[in-house]
């Protein structure tokens, strides 16, 4: 299978400081791709390189074949690329004009807009708000129309920084479920760094471990929990020990998505 994107030698310092280095990883087509890691181990850091939003010290980026070197910033990619955070940072405007906001800088026509945005807004469950101002939207619609405004431009990789950890606890799960199915349905490419082995768990199909800038681990989800290597598992087995079910799959299936 060859990787959308691969990372070759690539390090990433600030003031004087070695933040990333990693030697070899690779992202595939479709996949939906868990980082996890204690603080300040390097995830977002990461996030924002591979999404071109900061520039690599050394080595190289490899776009679907094509070499970005450091220092090379490739705007035309960024576009291709949609980013959520924790934080929605919705503009003042109502959530229409939110959500249309990637296509109208793409200088889509207004008729397409309109369809595009009552497509998504329908796919997010959150019709009822198109008129209301973005600001005065609880936590979970606001996060409802940052991935709806991520997602209309239809990305080839989706980045997502800790989305969902201000949610409370049901809303976080309806807003997953609802988004797993629609991430799968359109066969995006996610990735996606969380603090929360629960949604981790729920999400992803493969996970990377980081500790220190460096992927200490990487694997099929499952797989990664049961098998921590002796990098990983002083910081699994913490959160082993207060959810050991969770690397029992009938647990998702049966306890996570009732409770
Ligand atoms: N521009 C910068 N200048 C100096 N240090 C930086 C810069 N960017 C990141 N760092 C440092 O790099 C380290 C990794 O930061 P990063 O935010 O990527 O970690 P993280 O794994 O996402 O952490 P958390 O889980 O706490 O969000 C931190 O020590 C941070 O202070």
């Amino acid at each position: 299978m060859n990787p959308l994107i691969e990372l070759k030698n690539m390090t990433y310092s600030a003031q004087q400081k070695t933040i990333l280095d990693i030697p070899s990883f690779k992202i595939y087509d479709g996949e939906i791709l868990g980082m996890m890691g204690p603080n300040g181990a390097g995830k977002s850091t990461l996030l924002k390189v591979l999404s071109f939003l900061e520039k690599q010290s050394s080595g190289e980026i490899v776009y679907r074949g094509r070499t970005i070197r450091s220092g090379q910033v490739p705007l035309d990619l960024r576009r291709r690329f949609s980013v959520a955070l924790q934080k929605s940072l919705l503009l003042d405007g109502t959530v229409f004009q939110n959500i249309a906001l990637g296509l109208k800088l793409r200088k889509v026509s207004k008729a397409m807009i309109k369809e595009k945005v009552t497509h998504w807004l329908e796919l997010f469950g959150i019709s009822h708000l198109a008129k209301k101002n973005a600001l005065y939207l609880s936590g979970g619609e606001a996060q409802r129309v940052n991935l709806a405004r991520a997602m209309i431009v239809e990305p080839e990789i989706l980045f997502l920084d800790e989305p969902f950890s201000a949610l409370d606890f049901p809303t976080k799960i309806r807003l997953m479920e609802d988004f797993k199915r629609i991430l799968e349905d359109t066969r995006t490419t996610a990735v996606f760094v969380s603090h929360d082995l629960m949604e981790i768990h729920y999400l992803t199909n493969r996970l990377a471990i980081i500790v220190n800038g460096q992927v200490k681990q990487s694997g099929p989800t499952t797989f990664v929990l049961e098998h921590p290597n002796t990098s990983t598992q002083s910081f699994l087995n913490e959160w082993k020990k207060f959810f050991p079910a969770l690397t029992d799959n009938s647990f998702r299936q049966e306890k996570f998505l009732k409770l």
